[in-house]
């Protein structure tokens, strides 16, 4: 992928292509994208149609049009749920989950080779479970267990439904993998349907009234109705998938870049060290993790901004379409109808926007002051247009998305941009740190000789998110027992 992406940035950062009928337009280019999230704040730009994967299914915050006010009601409601001091409240949640992983894997012992993005797809579900929803589904009690393959479903559910985009008839299809796959939806549907009752019981709202449960059952159509049982069941499953898969997959890259790069390991257990959180001979059992260490260790902060930015999992799929005829600086017109893709992916790599050796890991790029963004020339605005229109205030539905001006623009969107930009990156920014530390704090990891001997490219594929194709491999030996 990487390669292929390569080779297409050195043509041009903005490639417009016809696929069969569908006129498409691929944006590489951080100023351009910067304009189109714009574009889209001020309703030109849109989501595409998503065809109904299921039939009678619903949509939800994700797949809903901008335009529609459904769209607004729930993002402003659930939005809240994720506020500082209601993350700050449910870290525990998170230390719990992964404290639970530490001592499976501690029981395994160091011969064991695990595959830490099973771990980390357990741990982003229980996560979720916990915190939004109040339901421990206890993937990470045991390793190995399978829970009902519940938190497995998600994935198998992407993968059906990416089947599906290409091809919208398997639904009725009778080969064993579609049928396989209806199956899954139908087992998804039933445990999110199973989830919405258990929080209807009398009292559960009470009791978790900042829960991202309780901000999608006090919803209201914009008629004042509460919402159907399909409408409520596809709110909660698009928070379990967009939550999880990602979140899961980015603790597993970030250990595997750490495995990698002997050298940020040792730093960041240095830091950890500092810190009184690394398991040694001295200190067998050092204090809890917080969610005050989240701001304060500076360069695991580092690490994983420098992990998602080579191996953004969500970066690839954000599909646009143009609601009218847009006009660029660059002089170009993207024609109505026109489906957009926002290649973030090759944004965060290429030199062409200022990363210096950017498909190295490097944390240390992000100690300087600006590293989001790329500084614009004033004559790289070709047609002496301004990069941007005067900004429209952001209101409350943006989520940390300030995009630069007409000097710089963010290169840097792990998490998108505009005001479609992830709903739920602060769980994911208390999630990501408070695994990784714990995972680092107590075991050495060492990539087993097979995993360690592939290239990036052989390890990942594109499954809806940027994930390993089967599993990254670990020893995992216990700090302050074994040591080196
Ligand atoms: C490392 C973890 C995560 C990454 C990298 C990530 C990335 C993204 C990206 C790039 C988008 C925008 C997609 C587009 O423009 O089409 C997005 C949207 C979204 N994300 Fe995340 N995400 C993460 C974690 C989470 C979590 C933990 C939740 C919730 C629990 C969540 C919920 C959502 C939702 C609901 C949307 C749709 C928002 C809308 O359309 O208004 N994400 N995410």
């Amino acid at each position: 992928m990487e390669e292929e992406h390569e080779r297409l940035l050195k043509t041009s950062s903005v490639i417009r292509y016809r696929s069969y009928w569908e006129h498409r337009v691929w944006i590489g280019d951080p100023k351009l994208l910067q304009e189109l999230w714009q574009a889209e704040r001020n309703g030109l730009v849109e989501k595409p149609e998503f065809p109904p994967f299921h039939r009678g299914q619903e949509l939800n915050v994700f797949s809903e049009k901008t335009n529609h006010p459904m769209w607004r009601i729930v993002r402003k409601s659930v939005a809240q749920a994720f506020q500082a001091n209601n993350m700050r409240r449910y870290h525990d949640h998170v230390v719990a989950v992964v404290s639970r992983l530490v001592d499976g894997i501690k029981a395994k012992g160091s011969a064991a080779a695990i595959d830490v993005s099973d771990i980390s797809q357990r741990e982003s579900f229980d996560v979720i479970g916990m915190v939004g929803f109040g339901k421990d589904f206890q993937a990470s009690r045991d390793i190995d267990n399978d829970v009902g393959r519940s938190f497995r479903l998600l994935g198998s559910f992407l993968q059906e439904s990416i089947k599906r985009l290409g091809s919208p008839l398997r639904q009725f299809s009778r080969a064993t993998d579609a049928i396989e796959g209806r199956r899954d939806f139908e087992r998804l549907n039933n445990i999110m349907n199973d989830l919405v009752e258990a929080n209807e019981e009398a009292g559960w709202l009470e009791k978790n009234p900042n829960s991202i449960a309780a901000h999608i059952l006090k919803l209201q159509d914009p008629k004042g109705k509460p919402l159907s049982r399909a409408r409520l069941i596809q709110e909660y499953f698009i928070f379990f998938l967009a939550g999880s898969e990602t979140t899961g997959h980015t603790i597993a890259w970030t250990l595997y870049f750490l495995a990698k790069n002997p050298k940020s390991m040792a730093r960041l257990v240095a830091e950890l060290d500092a810190a009184g959180l690394l398991v040694t001979d001295q200190r067998p059992r050092p204090r809890t993790f917080t969610y005050a260490d989240i701001s304060k260790l500076r360069f695991l902060d580092c690490v994983i901004r420098e992990a998602m930015r080579l191996q953004p999992v969500a970066a690839l799929p954000n599909l646009r379409v143009a609601v009218q005829d847009i006009r660029l600086s660059n002089g170009m017109v993207i024609p109505a109808g026109a489906n957009i893709e926002f290649a973030n992916y090759l944004v965060m790599r290429s030199a062409a926007w200022g990363w210096e050796d950017g498909t190295s890991f490097i944390p240390e790029r992000w100690e300087e002051a600006d590293a989001e963004y790329h500084h614009i020339k004033e004559s790289a605005s070709s047609n002496g247009h301004k990069a941007d229109e005067p900004s429209i205030a952001q209101d409350d539905l943006e989520i940390d998305a300030a995009q630069g001006g007409h000097d710089k623009a963010r290169r840097y969107n792990p998490f998108g941009g505009g005001v479609r930009n992830c709903l739920g990156q602060q769980l994911a920014r208390m999630n990501v740190p408070t695994a990784v530390a714990m995972f680092v704090s107590n075991f050495h990891l060492k990539l087993t000789p097979e995993d360690a001997s592939k290239s990036l490219e052989e390890l990942e594929t594109l499954r809806g998110t940027l994930q390993p194709v089967s599993g990254i491999h670990m020893h995992c030996t216990e700090r302050g027992k074994h040591e080196e």
